[in-house]
């Protein structure tokens, strides 16, 4: 039985992927794998049983990723499965920033009397808003969710302006060429009406948007952030807004100094909640999570290669070990030693790390036992797994 553990309330069609005879879902602390949303993993120790951690989602700062490639736990994510989520959001966001709508239906609530209808007609002024079309939209990041965003705001009619320097190929083709494409992410500040940011949170990312960066920016600008809290100095937010030096900003991340604001809208990090994404996102994660268990092919992982081989073989060794020269050397003289025929093998680096799948011709276990143990005390090997092949029913 593999034993996994969730946290977070996790979508029913991705956990029922699950089959009940071979999956135990939260029945042991000793869990093979984990799949979890936003939980901040860093509280939690991680037992040495894990192999394997699935983000039913996109950002992976909930998790302390280098620490588990050090333990040689391969940590997954969802690319793409819920960004039309956050688009949809971003584009109600842009629009209720040049629409006062919620204070619009708030105020026609509180009407009393038998003239409602003319009391709106005379103070629907009060709520009167501004269009999108011909405004400048700047995207930092042009990901998943800023591609979509910059070609959507695009059919809006607005003009916009993108800004990725490490925009993947796929995503590069997926992008409207009307969508323009800025040199310098300076060209974002200087000259966007809406700037909305969909990058990572990583080291380099951490206050992307500070002090420096809002006073480049039109005074008259609206800041949208719907990546991470930490991408964008709050601090410096509320001061610039304060100072009549930005007009306005809407996150996803609540944070005390940003409410009862009136040019600051706060969500509750409501981006992905959508039946569809957390659907499409479960989906994925347990897809993935599965796949690596049974056969341990790794796909959409962040910290280790992409490694995928045809599992024909009664037995399959996996092994994470650091990536130095001569490791497969190695492996393949400690299988070789012990009469054990390879069948099929497969290798790849990434930075520090390599992993590698060996097939191998052989059903004998406490051969298999040995070799792997032998593998486990070779220098610089990390992890060393023993997986059988699975009777797949006709
Ligand atoms: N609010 C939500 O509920 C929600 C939902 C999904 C994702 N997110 C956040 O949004 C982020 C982006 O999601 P995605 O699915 O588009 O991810 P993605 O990986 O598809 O895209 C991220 C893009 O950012 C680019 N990038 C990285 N550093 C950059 C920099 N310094 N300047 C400009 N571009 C840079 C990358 O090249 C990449 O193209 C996630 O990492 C996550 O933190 C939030
Ligand atoms: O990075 C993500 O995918 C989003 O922030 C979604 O987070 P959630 O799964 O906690 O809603």
């Amino acid at each position: 039985m593999h034993q996994i553990k969730t946290f977070n309330a996790i979508a029913p069609e991705g956990m029922e992927r699950l089959e009940k005879e071979k999956y135990a879902i939260n029945e042991s602390d000793q869990p093979e794998g984990i799949i979890l949303r936003s939980k901040k993993l860093q509280e939690t120790d991680l037992p040495d049983s894990v192999l394997g951690i699935a983000r039913a989602g996109t950002g992976v700062n909930n998790i302390p990723v280098d620490a588990c490639t050090e333990k040689g736990i391969v940590v997954f994510n969802t690319p793409g499965a819920n960004a039309n989520a956050v688009k949809e959001l971003v584009l109600t966001s842009l629009l209720m920033s040049v629409r006062p709508v919620v204070q619009g239906i708030n105020w026609a609530q509180e009407l009393t009397g038998p003239d409602i209808s003319e009391q709106a007609e005379a103070h629907k002024k009060q709520f009167a808003g501004r269009e999108l079309e011909g405004k400048k939209l700047g995207v930092i990041g042009l990901g998943s969710i800023g591609a979509m965003v910059a070609n959507d705001a695009y059919r809006l009619g607005m003009e916009v302006m993108g800004y990725d320097p490490y925009v993947s190929v796929d995503t590069a083709w997926s992008i409207s060429r009307r969508v323009q494409r800025a040199q310098d992410i300076s060209e974002i500040f200087t000259t966007c009406d809406f700037i909305t940011v969909h990058v990572p949170l990583q080291e380099k990312t951490f206050h992307l948007i500070g002090q420096k960066e809002i006073a480049m920016m039109k005074n008259s600008a609206h800041l949208l952030n719907f990546s991470r809290s930490e991408i964008v100095d709050n601090h410096a937010v509320v001061e610039a807004i304060n100072n009549n030096e930005l007009a306005g900003f809407t996150t996803d991340f609540a944070d005390e100094q940003l409410l009862h604001h009136d040019h600051i809208t706060v969500l509750p990090h409501l981006g992905a909640s959508t039946e569809e994404a957390e659907t499409n996102s479960a989906k994925m994660a347990v897809r993935t999570l599965k796949r690596f268990i049974e056969t341990g092919v790794i796909k959409r992982s962040v910290n280790f290669p992409a490694v995928d081989m045809t599992f024909y073989s009664p037995y399959r060794i996996t092994i994470i070990n650091r990536n130095v020269p001569n490791m497969l050397g190695q492996i393949s003289a400690v299988i070789a030693d012990s009469g054990i025929n390879i069948d099929n093998m497969i290798n790849r680096g990434r930075d520090d790390y390599a992993y590698t799948l060996v097939d191998i011709d052989e059903s004998d276990e406490n051969k298999i036992s040995e070799v792997a143990d032998k593998l486990r005390e070779t220098k610089d090997i990390i992890r060393v797994r023993v997986i059988k092949k699975e009777e797949v029913p006709y």
